[in-house]
């Protein structure tokens, strides 16, 4: 019952990098993108078009979308919280962008500085004005296994969310469980309700790796018909508005598990590690992935 393709969604430069401290040189950051389009990698998201502001290391966001290398068939989404964002992201060459909104008021007040409501309504403005330019439109819900603010997050609200983000034209769902508290048990009942609003096919998962339940959780998903995972070569990452929140699932963690599943990804594993050696020894730290350490220490990628 395993799908034969899983789409994976490298979400490295943008969700890696917000959160470290000390900016990153905007020739890193393009040059960590360009080695990651040669892995095979169908989905790059290169930066966010926010305040910087709220996410200094996010400030190059222009200058990065203008100096990095496309390859033809890879997808390079970057986040817009409200019109501003969008326009300059499409000023800035933008083909495809993302709307990030959560299924906890705190956390979307901490966040973007508003209400869901309030989120919901700047989120309608970018998706009338991208469908009349025919960019594509990724919606993120935030928190939907869990909240840095309010604890537990009832399923029902992740898939109304989810359904108005849809409804609007949103072309996919990620549903991120933003400080990784999540558990396949959590995972399930949080998928059950999404499915009851939206087809399976639009639905990805977003998985932060703080309590060591994303791989888990990810394979919950993909049995359950999921078929496109985020994560973020290295592990890393981090919401600046999700206080303990640590990385995302590393990419090659991922890959690493599907390639023993058999389900094809399209993305060469080692190709990936070196883009991680290469970012980690830029920022100066160790890898997150178990995969690379794995690997490194041994001499063998598999
Ligand atoms: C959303 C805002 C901008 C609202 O911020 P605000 O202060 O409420 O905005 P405002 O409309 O009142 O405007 C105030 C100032 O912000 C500027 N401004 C207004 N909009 C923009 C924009 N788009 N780009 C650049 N500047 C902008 C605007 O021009 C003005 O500048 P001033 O006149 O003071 O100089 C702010 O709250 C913000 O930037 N927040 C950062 C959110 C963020 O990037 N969070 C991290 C990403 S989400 C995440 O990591 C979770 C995810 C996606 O990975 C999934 C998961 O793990 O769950």
């Amino acid at each position: 019952g395993l799908p034969e393709y899983i789409k994976i969604v490298e979400v490295g430069p943008r969700d890696g990098l917000q959160n470290e401290k000390v900016i990153v040189p905007t020739d890193i950051k393009i040059e960590l993108i360009n080695q990651l389009s040669k892995t095979g990698l169908p989905a790059i998201e290169v930066t966010s078009f926010v305040s910087s502001k709220w996410v200094p290391q996010m400030a190059d966001h222009k200058e990065v979308m203008r100096g990095i290398e496309r390859h033809p068939g890879v997808q390079y989404p970057v986040l817009t919280p409200n019109l501003q964002g969008f326009n300059s992201a499409i000023a800035a060459g933008a083909t495809e962008v993302s709307v990030f909104g959560a299924a906890s008021e705190s956390f979307t007040k901490m966040n973007i500085n508003c209400s869901i409501e309030e989120s919901i309504e700047k989120f309608e403005e970018v998706t009338k004005s991208a469908r009349n330019m025919n960019i594509p439109v990724r919606g993120y819900v935030s928190c939907a296994l869990g909240c840095p603010y309010e604890g537990s997050i009832a399923p029902d609200k992740v898939a109304e969310v989810s359904k108005r983000l849809y409804s609007m034209g949103c072309y996919e769902i990620s549903l991120g469980d933003t400080i990784g508290v999540g558990t396949p048990g959590s995972m399930k009942k949080m998928l059950e309700a999404v499915m009851k609003e939206i087809p399976l096919s639009a639905l990805a998962v977003h998985c932060h790796d703080t309590y060591g339940q994303a791989l888990a959780n990810i394979l919950t998903a993909i049995q359950m018909g999921v078929t496109v995972v985020d994560s973020s070569v290295a592990g890393l990452g981090g919401c600046p508005y999700a206080k303990g929140a640590t990385g995302n699932v590393a990419t090659e963690d991922v890959i690493y598990m599907l390639n023993g599943l058999g389900i094809n990804t399209g993305v060469n594993l080692y190709a990936v590690m070196e883009a991680g050696n290469f970012i980690c020894t830029a920022l100066n730290k160790k890898t997150n992935s178990k995969v690379a350490q794995a690997s490194f220490n041994t001499g063998t990628s598999n």
